[in-house]
């Protein structure tokens, strides 16, 4: 177990092992995907579950731990890239996809998946145009959400700033939302965020101890559901994912861990911790 890449910062982050230890069958593990579990590659289709993570989420699962994905991707696409029908870890696993719309329960096929709002469907030429219109951006359609990445630009910051004002009023015009994450901007229906995502968890597990990792803004809307729920008595630990691109997350951390490598590196530690 790496110690250097991982720092727990508050009493919370101190706390929340023994809370675990106590009672694993009544603590919940929620993360994000791209950034926290996967990490960042130019290209969208190319991510893949760090292995140590899942290793060390096998062995929490193992002693009645309950997992949960809350990801701004498609639950097919969740499958697909982190290769979860293959994890023992995720065989009981709640998929939250695309901020909460969708959802798929691993233990039972059961699958929640809404219709595309029409909006969409005629923001999607549109959007498309405006991506060809500059070499290099990508548009990543998610069926409901529709994503344009600069991430493959030659000067993705500059690049961000020259589109934000068209994507912006793209989606406007649309009564389209924007929702701003690394080198991308996802344009989405207004109708659920992760917050709401991790609420829904909560109701349904009703967990004594719940973890939330994050990334990236789209999951500062569960770290106030996790800041919720630990004035309701439950012990919460705010896992945070740490990068260049997105600073600003690290003073919601219990814990702060350099990346994906640092998230494995204190999921580790954890086990670690419950033998
Ligand atoms: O909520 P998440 O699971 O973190 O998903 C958020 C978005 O992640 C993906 O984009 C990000 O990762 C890509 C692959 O590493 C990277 O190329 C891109 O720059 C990042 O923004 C994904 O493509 C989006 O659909 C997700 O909503």
């Amino acid at each position: 177990m790496d110690k250097s890449r991982w720092t727990a910062r508050t009493l919370a982050a101190e706390a929340f092992p023994a809370a675990v230890r106590k009672d694993p069958g009544r603590t919940l593990l929620a993360f994000d995907f791209d950034g926290t579990l996967a990490h960042m590659n130019p290209d969208p289709e190319a991510v893949s579950l760090v292995e140590e993570s899942a290793s060390a989420l096998e062995q929490l699962t193992g002693l009645g731990v309950d997992l949960a994905l809350i990801s701004g991707r498609p639950v097919d696409t969740l499958v697909r890239l982190g290769r979860l029908q293959e994890r023992p870890a995720f065989s009981q696993a709640t998929i939250l996809g695309q901020y909460g719309i969708e959802r798929l329960d691993l233990a039972t096929g059961e699958r929640r998946i809404p219709p595309i709002p029409v909006e969409i469907d005629r923001a999607r030429p549109e959007l498309a145009q405006l991506v060809a219109d500059h070499p290099g951006a990508y548009l990543e359609d998610k069926g409901r959400a529709l994503a344009v990445h600069v991430r493959r630009m030659p000067d993705p910051e500059a690049a961000q700033a020259a589109l934000s004002e068209p994507v912006h009023q793209l989606a406007e015009r649309h009564g389209l939302q924007v929702e701003p994450g690394r080198l991308v901007w996802e344009v989405r229906a207004a109708s659920a965020d992760k917050g709401d995502a991790l609420r829904e968890l909560i109701r349904q597990h009703q967990p004594r101890a719940v973890l939330m990792a994050g990334d990236d803004l789209g999951d500062l809307a569960a770290f106030a559901a996790l800041a919720e729920a630990a004035k309701r008595g439950i012990y919460t630990c705010a896992l945070v994912s740490d990068s260049q691109e997105q600073p600003e997350l690290r003073r919601y951390a219990d814990v702060l861990c350099d990346g994906p490598d640092g998230v494995a590196a204190w999921l580790q530690h954890l086990v670690s911790n419950l033998r």
